[in-house]
C-alpha cells in the first residue's frame, strides 16, 4: 500500500485554515506521513501539487521527501520524458536535488530519453504503460506490430520493449487499477517487474481484481497506490490500515 501525496489545500480540514498554502501543505503532508508510515510500503508525492504553489512549493516538496522515514522508498510522481540533455537534467533533479528513490517516467520518446534515468542503476524508473484514466484507450490501445512481429496493443509493445531496457533490474511499470484484465496480461509479460497500480479509491478501480492480477508468483511487487481516498478520509491512519489489510487479505487468497 503506497500513499499518494496529492495535497489540495481546498480539501484540508479547518485546523489548516489561517496558514499560507505552502505552510498548510507542509503540515498536512507531514501529518499524513506520520499517521500512515507504519502501513505504507512507499510514498508517492505528485510533483504537480507542489509546483502549483510556486517556488516555495519546491522547497516544501524537498522537506516532505526528507520527512519520509529512511526505510520507506519515495516515488516522485513527475511523469518525466524528454530528449538527451533535458532528460539528464530531469533525472539529476529527481535523484540528486529532491533525493527521490524512484520516479515515474513517460516512455513515449523512446530509449535515449529514458536512458539518463536508467543510468541511475540504484534508483527505480517506473514507466507509464497502461494508465488508469479513461483516455488511456486513445493511444495505448492502438494496434501495432511488436518486436516479436505480432500485432498487439501499444501498451503491450511498450511493456515488452521495457523488458529489454531493464538491464540493471531497476524498471517498473505503471498500470491502472481500472484495467485489471490488461494488468493480468502485463504481469504475464513482465513476471518479475514491480508494478505501480494507482486508481483504487477515488477512481473506482477494483482492489481485489487488481491485487490478484498485479502480484507476482510470490504475491509481491504490486504497489497499490491511493491518494485522495486516504488523504481526505476522516481518519487517514484508519483508512490506510484498512487498505493495507484488504490488500494483504487478497494476497493470502481471501
Ligand atoms: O503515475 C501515476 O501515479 C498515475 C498513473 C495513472 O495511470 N493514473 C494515476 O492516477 N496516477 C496518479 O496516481 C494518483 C491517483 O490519485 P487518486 O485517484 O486520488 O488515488 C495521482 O497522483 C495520479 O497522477
Amino acid at each position: 500500500m503506497c500513499v499518494g501525496l496529492d495535497p489540495e489545500p481546498s480539501r484540508f480540514s479547518a485546523q489548516y485554515a489561517g496558514m499560507s498554502p505552502e505552510q498548510a501543505v507542509r503540515a498536512f503532508c507531514l501529518a499524513i506521513i506520520e499517521a500512515t508510515a507504519s502501513y505504507a510500503c512507499a510514498f508517492k508525492p505528485n510533483s504537480a501539487f507542489f509546483e502549483v504553489l510556486g517556488p516555495a512549493g519546491l522547497q516544501v516538496l524537498q522537506e516532505v521527501i526528507k520527512a519520509v522515514p529512511a526505510h520507506i522508498p519515495v516515488i516522485l510522481d513527475a511523469k518525466r520524458g524528454d530528449m538527451g540533455n533535458t532528460a539528464r537534467n530531469y533525472a539529476k533533479a529527481v535523484f540528486e536535488v529532491y533525493h527521490a528513490d524512484a520516479v515515474t517516467v513517460n516512455p513515449y520518446q523512446g530509449y535515449d530519453a529514458v536512458l539518463p534515468f536508467l543510468e541511475y542503476s540504484d534508483k527505480g524508473i517506473i514507466l507509464l504503460c497502461r494508465t488508469s484514466n479513461p483516455g488511456s484507450r486513445d493511444f495505448q490501445d492502438l494496434r501495432v506490430q511488436g518486436d516479436d512481429g505480432r500485432e498487439q496493443p501499444l501498451y503491450e509493445a511498450v511493456a515488452r520493449r521495457i523488458q529489454s531496457w531493464n538491464k540493471d533490474n531497476n524498471c517498473g511499470l505503471v498500470v491502472g487499477a481500472t484495467y485489471p484484465e490488461e494488468l493480468r496480461e502485463l504481469r504475464a509479460i513482465c513476471p518479475t517487474m514491480p508494478i505501480l497500480i494507482p486508481g483504487v479509491g477515488a477512481q473506482g478501480g477494483d482492489l481485489k481484481a487488481s491485487v490478484q492480477a498485479g502480484v507476482d508468483a510470490q504475491g509481491e511487487l504490486a504497489i497499490i497506490s491511493a491518494s485522495r481516498s486516504v488523504l481526505y478520509a476522516s481518519d487517514p491512519a484508519h483508512e490506510a490500515r484498512e487498505l493495507r489489510d484488504a490488500i494483504n487479505e487478497v494476497r493470502r487468497g481471501g
